[in-house]
């Protein structure tokens, strides 16, 4: 597949601003913008916690199992996936082979801040204090840091970092691919 056709991916933790930045990107690169969540979200007529508190984790990741790895085979997209999708291997896989994938990476410092204006979206989030979800925050590193480009977001724009990926984008497509005159 041509670089430029490959679908481009934001992984990251939860909140680190995967949905926002890959709407701008999309709108940039006038692609289609897909949010795995909002999909999955659509598919049960249900919110990301009425799926846990009515299937259970194991169900929900099941299914984005299927819906990430199937979203990450089409072309010409942006997407956005669940912040623990990454950590499957199976997810892992489908994105690296298939995308461009950017790990949005942000500190610690910063990301807890954030913990009151998303907890009651974020399941994962209720059922952890506030040490495991440090300790979930740094054991998700090691999913995250396999991918094709770490973009530090600590104290940025969205707009600056959507600015940032398009930019880095259209270069590697200049070296890999010229386009003709
Ligand atoms: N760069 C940013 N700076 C400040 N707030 C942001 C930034 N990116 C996202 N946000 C805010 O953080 C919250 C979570 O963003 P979201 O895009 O849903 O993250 P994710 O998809 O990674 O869970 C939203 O309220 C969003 O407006
Ligand atoms: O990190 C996680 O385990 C999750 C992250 C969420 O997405 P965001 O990363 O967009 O918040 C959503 O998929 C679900 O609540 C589980
Ligand atoms: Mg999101």
């Amino acid at each position: 597949m041509s670089v430029r056709q490959k679908n481009i991916v934001l992984i990251g933790f939860m909140g680190v601003g995967k949905t926002t930045i890959g709407e701008l990107v999309a709108k940039k690169l006038y692609r289609t913008f897909i949010d795995v969540d909002k999909e999955i979200e659509k598919d049960f007529g249900m919110t990301i916690p009425e799926i846990f508190e009515k299937h259970g984790e194991p169900f929900f990741r099941d299914y984005e199992k299927k819906k990430t790895c199937a979203l990450a085979e089409e072309k010409l997209k942006v997407l956005s996936i669940g912040g623990g999708a990454f950590v499957q291997p199976e997810i892992r896989q489908a994105c690296l082979d298939n995308c461009v994938v950017f790990y949005l990476d942000m500190a610690w410092e910063e990301w807890k801040e954030r913990l009151d204006m998303l907890i009651d979206s974020r399941p994962v989030l209720q059922t952890r204090d506030i040490t495991e979800i440090e300790e979930l925050f740094y054991k998700r590193q090691d999913a995250y840091s396999i991918n094709h480009s770490t973009l530090t977001i600590s104290n940025r724009s969205a707009e600056e970092v959507a600015d940032f990926i398009v930019d880095s984008l259209k270069h590697t497509w200049d070296m890999y691919e010229p386009m003709n005159d």
